[in-house]
């Protein structure tokens, strides 16, 4: 049975908390939030079986066997790197936050010091062992295109690009890195990150996001040329409900992650 403590308790977090219920190999006894967000997620967990210790720091002497991340680029510095530091094993969904230049370098640091490891998980997209087994044998481009619906662009940068509320063409409203995709908008750019350490790196990996009006899914399309040869990929993720700027498969990339590292086969 592994014990786990979660960061963040949010769209993925609960999503993943439903599923994860009746796992018998795994539990999740504690959940870290902002103190402001405390007493809400007490209220939220309150249904479930088994409901997790809502704390707001992981206490200096917890020992669980994971973290997982699922809180965003802030909650990395503040929870992540001192928990490796500890030897607690991490992962992380918000991957975008190692957009940051010296974080990738401060996280092996501190999984070094503490005998540990992080793991960056696929969320949203697929594929990533394909590309990364790729970059093996030396990759030419990647070239990654987000589209998400009008709305959930809604609090980022778009918003001086162009009117949300009454777009009638889908609209291009960054065209640049990975880089600067992800530290532009880090709760819809996390898999252009992912996929450029998977693959060319955040500063060789092309990036378009689009406001499209008439989709109502997030499409994440990924074209890779190299050595290996190629491949094109589209995945229409559905929105979750809870939070439409997140995609469903990061609750089931979560819940994979975790029971791989529960059970007897891992796949
Ligand atoms: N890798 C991927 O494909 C994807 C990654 N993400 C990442 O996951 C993050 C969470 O996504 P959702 O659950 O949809 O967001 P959400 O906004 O529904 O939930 C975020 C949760 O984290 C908590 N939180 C915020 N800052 C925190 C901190 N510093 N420490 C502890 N808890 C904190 C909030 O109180 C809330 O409970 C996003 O911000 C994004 O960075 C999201 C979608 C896809
Ligand atoms: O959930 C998604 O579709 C992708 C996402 O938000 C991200 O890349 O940050």
């Amino acid at each position: 049975m592994l014990n786990i403590t979660m960061i963040g308790c949010g769209a993925i977090g609960i999503g993943a908390l439903e599923l994860l219920e009746k796992d018998p190999d795994l539990r999740v006894d504690a959940v870290v939030v902002p103190a402001e967000s405390q007493e809400l997620i007490r209220q939220r967990l309150a249904s479930f079986e088994r409901p997790p210790t809502v704390l707001t720091e992981l206490p200096a002497d917890a020992r669980p066997d994971l973290l997982v991340e699922c809180a965003g680029h802030r909650a990395i510095e503040q929870h992540v790197l001192p928990a490796l530091a500890r030897g607690i094993p991490c992962l992380v969904v918000s991957v975008g936050a190692l957009s940051e230049y010296g974080l990738a370098e401060r996280l092996e640091a501190a999984a070094r010091e503490g005998g540990t490891r992080i793991e960056l998980l696929p969320g949203a997209i697929g594929g990533i062992d394909a590309l990364s087994a790729a970059k093996v044998g030396g990759l030419e481009s990647v070239l990654y295109t987000g589209r998400k619906p009008a709305g959930a662009w809604k609090g980022t940068p778009a918003e001086q690009i162009c009117d949300l509320d009454n777009l009638d063409e889908a609209t291009v409203i960054f065209q640049g890195s990975a880089r600067e995709a992800a530290i532009l908008y880090p709760k819809n750019a996390n898999v252009a990150a992912t996929l450029s350490l998977a693959g060319l790196g955040l500063d060789r990996t092309e990036v378009q996001l689009i406001a499209d009006p008439h989709s109502s899914e997030n499409v994440h399309q990924v074209e890779a040329r190299g050595a290996f040869g190629g491949f094109e990929l589209t995945l229409r993720g559905k929105p979750l409900a809870a939070n439409p700027k997140t995609s469903a498969l990061t609750v089931y990339s979560v819940v994979r992650a975790l029971g791989n590292h529960a059970h007897a086969i891992s796949i």
